[in-house]
């Protein structure tokens, strides 16, 4: 696939958990080379147990092994607060190419369990065919934003900042963070590699954690060269990209990468996670300064995550998008 070699870093995290400072400092230091190079890396001696990820995507494979008319019943489109099931083609997600066929995969969204309230504020819809679900994909759910708790604490000290510097967003508990499974059917030979599971984007939030099952598909651009490279499965990891937000927080000094999922040929379902931390709708993001080097600019102003949010979905959903933003504005 093209000329370069791109890999994706794999970094072991448990020396930083283990609270030794040498090893703090060596895998801060393996945080910034990746987030300066590519934006993507794989995190491994992590927080979350195998067996919490196993259970889950099972219990997300059960659920999308639902029939249809069980999965509408708690349609994303019945939700005020962009909660549920989006069936295939529900989203398109493509920033190359108008044209582009909307994606092939289902979806199920989840956020905190609120009152209804402001924009993506509200309750989850959870299937009643389904009782276990909701217990295990929120035990799930507060396993992984710990871990991406843990992620910014990474990234601030690898950016030379105090470890909590990110803590006011990352752990806001009003924050609209969002866990969101994915199903990709299997594609047939004819198909393979022209399936768009997802369109090219880059993430709207400040830092995704990905959990993928073994079928691969997921592939990152090498922005020198427009080529593609894949994220390779390794069991237990999560792959972790720098969103938008992050880019401006840092002047483009970390990347927000632009990735996709191709489906290559497969007999097998592929299930994925992915878990966006995206701070609470009144933080406001803008470049710290410490990322500026003499004199450097801002390259992007001020920006509230409530008015970013709701532009990305509109751009995504589409009609959807835009009644769910209009829905918020009265
Ligand atoms: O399922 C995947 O591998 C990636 C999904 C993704 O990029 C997204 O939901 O933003
Ligand atoms: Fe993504």
């Amino acid at each position: 696939m093209g000329s370069v070699e791109v890999t994706i870093p794999v970094i072991d995290i448990s020396g930083y958990l283990s609270g030794d400072e040498e090893s703090k400092k060596k895998v801060a230091d393996e945080i910034r080379e990746a987030c300066e190079t590519q934006g993507f890396l794989q995190v491994v001696g992590h927080s979350v147990s195998i067996d919490l990820q196993e259970r889950y995507l099972a219990a997300v494979a059960e659920f999308f092994n639902l029939p249809l008319e069980e999965k509408e019943k708690v349609a994303l489109t019945k939700s005020q607060c962009h909660r549920g099931y989006e069936r295939i083609g529900g989203q398109k997600l493509d920033e190359l190419d108008d044209q582009a066929t909307p994606d092939q995969k289902e979806g199920f969204s989840i956020r905190r369990d609120r009152p209804l309230g402001r924009f993506l504020e509200g309750p989850n819809q959870w299937p009643e065919a389904l009782p276990h679900f909701k217990t295990i994909s929120m035990e799930y759910y507060e396993a992984v934003h710990q871990l991406s708790k843990t992620m910014f604490r990474l990234v601030a000290l690898s950016l030379g900042l105090p470890e909590d510097h990110f803590d006011y967003f990352a752990s806001d508990p009003n924050g609209i963070c969002l866990c969101r499974a994915h199903h990709y059917p299997p594609t047939p030979k004819d198909a393979a590699g022209r399936t768009r599971g997802v369109g090219s984007h880059t993430d709207f939030g400040a830092l995704t954690l990905l959990l993928q099952d073994s079928v691969g598909g997921l592939e990152v651009l090498h922005k020198p060269t427009g080529t593609w490279h894949p994220v390779i499965p390794i069991k237990g990891a999560y792959v972790v990209n720098i969103g938008d937000l992050m880019q401006i927080w840092t002047n483009n000094r970390y990347k927000s990468t632009m990735h996709r999922v191709i489906s290559p040929y497969s007999e097998k379902d592929r299930y994925s996670c992915a878990f966006f931390n995206d701070g609470a709708l009144d933080a406001v993001v803008e470049c710290i300064p410490t990322c500026l080097k003499p004199g450097e600019q801002p390259l992007y102003a001020p920006l509230k995550v409530e008015d970013h949010c709701i532009k990305r979905y509109k751009q995504s959903y589409g009609a959807a998008g835009t009644e769910l933003a209009t829905a918020i504005a009265v």
